[in-house]
C-alpha cells in the first residue's frame, strides 16, 4: 500500500529537484564550451552584436550568414540554426524559409523567435509560416506568444516589447506547442517552457534586462546553442539555457551602474560561470 505521505505528495523533495537542473545546466554550458556548438543566426540588424557576443561568452560559434545563396552550402554544416524575424524584409524571407527547411531536412534543430509577430500582417503571415517548417523551440516574450497563439493581432501591442506578463501566456504557450509540435518558451520574471504537457519555470534573471535592447534575441540564440547539444532533451536544454543567461545577468548586476554597463557585465559573467555558482544558484522548477 502507498505510504501516507507519497499520498499526500510529501515524497518530493524541492532541494533535490533544484540541485538536478543546477547540475544539469552545468553539464550543458560544459558540453557547449567543450564542443562549441557552430549556431547559424539569420537575425536582426539591432540583435547581431549582442547575439554574437553571447554566444562567444557561452562557448558557442556565431555565425551571421543569412544570404539565399549560401544556405545550401552553409546551413548544413551549423549545428542549430536561430530565425529572428525582428527586421525582417522581403529580400530576407526566402532565406529564413530557405534556412529553416534545409536545417529540417538535414536533422538540425533550429529556433524561432517572433519579435513583434502582431505588429503587421506580413510579420504575422511569415511567423505562421515558419512555424509551419517545424522549428524545435518558439521563443517570444508574452505578447508574441500570445499573438502567435490565437494567430490574431493584438492591437494594443507595443512592437517589440511585451506588454503582458509570461504566466498570462502559460495556456496560450501551451497550445501553440500543441499544435506546432515545437517547445514553446515564454521569456518574463519567470521563464515559462512548455511541450505542451508539462510546463517548467526558470526564474533566474534581472528585471534591467528588459531595458538592453535584444536581450531576449540573444536568449534564443543561447538556447539554439544548448540544444544543439542535447537535442532529444530540448525542453530541459531550453531551460538551462534561460537560466544560465539570467544567472549572468544578476552576477552582472552585482557590478552595473546601469543598462549600458550591465550589458558588458552580463557578457563578462557568462564567460566566466564556474560550477560553484552554477550548480548553486541555477533556479528551475516544475510549473505544472
Ligand atoms: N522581470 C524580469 N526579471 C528577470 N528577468 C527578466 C525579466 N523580464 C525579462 N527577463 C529576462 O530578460 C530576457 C529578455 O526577455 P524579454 O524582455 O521578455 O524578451 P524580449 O527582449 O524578446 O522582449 C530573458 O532572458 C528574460 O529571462
Ligand atoms: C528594437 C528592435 N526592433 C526591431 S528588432 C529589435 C530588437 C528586439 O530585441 P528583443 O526582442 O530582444 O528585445
Ligand atoms: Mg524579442
Amino acid at each position: 500500500m502507498m505510504e501516507a505521505s507519497k499520498r499526500r505528495g510529501e515524497d518530493r523533495d524541492p532541494p533535490k529537484v533544484e540541485a538536478r537542473w543546477g547540475r544539469r545546466a552545468w553539464e550543458l554550458l560544459e558540453a557547449v564550451r567543450r564542443r562549441a556548438p557552430l549556431v547559424q543566426c539569420i537575425t536582426n540588424f539591432v540583435s547581431m552584436d549582442l547575439m554574437a557576443n553571447a554566444l562567444l561568452a557561452a562557448g558557442a560559434s556565431p555565425a551571421m550568414v543569412h544570404s539565399l545563396s549560401e544556405i545550401d552550402d552553409f546551413t548544413p554544416r551549423a549545428d542549430a540554426i536561430l530565425i529572428n524575424v525582428g527586421t525582417l524584409s522581403d529580400g530576407w524571407l526566402p532565406s529564413m524559409r530557405a534556412a529553416a527547411t534545409a536545417a529540417t531536412r538535414a536533422g538540425c534543430p533550429w529556433v524561432l523567435d517572433p519579435v513583434a509577430v502582431s505588429a503587421s500582417d506580413f510579420r504575422l503571415e511569415a511567423c505562421l509560416g515558419l512555424v509551419g517548417l517545424r522549428p524545435a523551440v518558439i521563443r517570444g516574450n508574452p505578447s508574441e506568444i500570445l499573438g502567435l497563439s490565437s494567430a490574431c493581432r493584438i492591437r494594443d501591442s507595443k512592437g517589440a516589447d511585451s506588454s503582458h506578463e509570461s504566466m498570462d501566456a502559460v495556456e496560450a504557450a501551451k497550445s501553440l506547442a500543441q499544435a506546432s509540435g515545437a517547445i514553446v518558451a515564454v521569456s518574463g520574471a519567470v521563464d515559462v517552457i512548455t511541450d505542451g504537457q508539462q510546463v517548467v519555470g526558470a526564474n533566474n534573471g534581472v528585471a534591467m534586462m528588459q531595458k538592453i535592447t535584444a536581450t531576449g534575441c540573444a536568449v534564443t540564440a543561447l538556447i539554439a546553442a544548448f540544444i544543439a547539444i542535447d537535442p532529444p532533451n530540448t525542453l530541459e536544454a531550453t531551460a538551462c539555457a534561460f537560466s544560465i543567461f539570467g544567472l549572468a545577468a544578476e552576477l552582472g548586476m552585482d557590478m552595473a551602474k546601469g543598462p549600458a554597463s550591465l550589458r558588458m557585465h552580463m557578457i563578462d559573467s557568462l564567460h566566466g560561470l564556474d560550477e560553484h555558482t552554477v550548480t548553486s544558484r541555477v533556479n528551475i522548477s516544475f510549473i505544472t
